[in-house]
């Protein structure tokens, strides 16, 4: 889109209708407003309805504004990626996005996150519920001092769906073959099943940092979540195990409407679909296809960022 400010009839009619100067360096040729031009930087073109519909959503950390008026909207079955340089509110924003920033006592959230059109924050949405749906995987994996078999099915057993306890036994319920195949498909889903079949009852802090990675990955999977929102997932880890959660990140699209946030640009262009770049003031400055926002980004400011002048 040019930014040229030569006046023409049409922009001066835009202008007029802006209520702004025609001859102001502010505004394109087009009659748009440096600021309405950023907007359509923003806006990403899908085919079906969003997933999630992100508007005009603000975070306040008692008076520090974390995030400043972001809206967006994120289509399912696919990978968005979260970049911007440290500080800009990635994480801030990856949280608003199951509501995990309610358990922050000085965060203020204002704005909406639809999830299939429905509002996540309206005051009486069940946040087990909600977080079931929408899952995260955090950037150091933290699995539990548990068995393999325990940390994969610890989730559905907490929420009374699995009991395979003698009391269960007794009462004449025993999920143990259920416990088996959901313990089986998750990890499959995480690939990791050919790693660690037949260890199932060993502790989990044994395996290595990208196995624990990829375990979490599977105890995230097992509440059948529509979301998988992940936090720089692989910066941990060492480039096999990060190639390896890559390659898992790729096969989760088919099924999984993942949103993640990296500090690696060249691992946003390599797993992405769609890329949104957040700069310092917690603003979303542009949102578009990866390959566009990486190889042709609109904004000046994004491409001093990709070209690596700062951040
Ligand atoms: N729990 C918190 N309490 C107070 N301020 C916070 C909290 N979490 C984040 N912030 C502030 O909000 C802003 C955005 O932080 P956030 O962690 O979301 O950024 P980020 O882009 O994910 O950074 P990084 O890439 O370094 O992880 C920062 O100024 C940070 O200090």
């Amino acid at each position: 889109m040019s930014k040229s400010t030569q006046t023409t009839d049409d922009s001066i009619d835009a202008a007029a209708d802006a209520g702004t100067d025609p001859a102001s360096p502010s505004t394109t040729a087009a009659g748009e407003t440096e600021e309405q031009v950023q907007e359509s930087w923003r806006d990403y073109a899908f085919e079906g309805e969003p997933k999630l519909s992100v508007s005009d959503l603000d975070v306040f950390y008692g008076d520090d504004h974390a995030l400043d008026g972001v809206s967006m909207e994120i289509p399912e079955n696919s990978v968005t990626a979260l970049i911007g340089p440290s500080g800009c509110g990635k994480s801030t924003f990856l949280r608003c996005l199951n509501r995990m920033n309610d358990r922050i006592r000085v965060a203020r959230v204002d704005g909406s996150v639809r999830l299939d059109g429905e509002e996540i924050y309206d005051d009486d949405t069940d946040l087990v519920s909600l977080r079931k749906r929408i899952g995260m995987v955090f950037q150091q994996p933290n699995p539990f001092p548990k068995s393999i078999r325990d940390n994969v099915s610890y989730g559905p057993r907490k929420h009374g769906d699995l009991d395979t306890g003698l009391l269960a036994r007794l009462l004449g319920r025993d999920d143990t073959e259920e416990e088996a195949e959901l313990v089986e498909r998750a990890l499959r889903q995480a690939a990791l099943w050919e790693e660690v079949s037949g260890r199932l009852d060993d502790n989990a802090l044994g395996l290595s940092g990208g196995q624990q990675q990829r375990l979490c990955i599977a105890r995230a999977l097992t509440t059948d979540p529509d979301v998988l929102l992940m936090d720089e997932p692989a910066s941990a880890l060492d480039p096999v195990a990060t190639a390896k959660i890559e390659d898992l990140i790729d096969d989760l699209r088919e099924q999984y409407t993942v949103v993640v946030v990296t500090h690696n640009m060249q691992q946003a262009a390599r797993i992405s679909d769609q890329t949104a770049v957040f700069l310092t003031g917690g603003e979303l400055v542009e949102y578009g296809a990866t390959d566009q926002v990486f190889e042709d980004p609109k904004s000046q400011r994004v491409e001093d960022y990709i070209s690596g002048k700062f951040g």
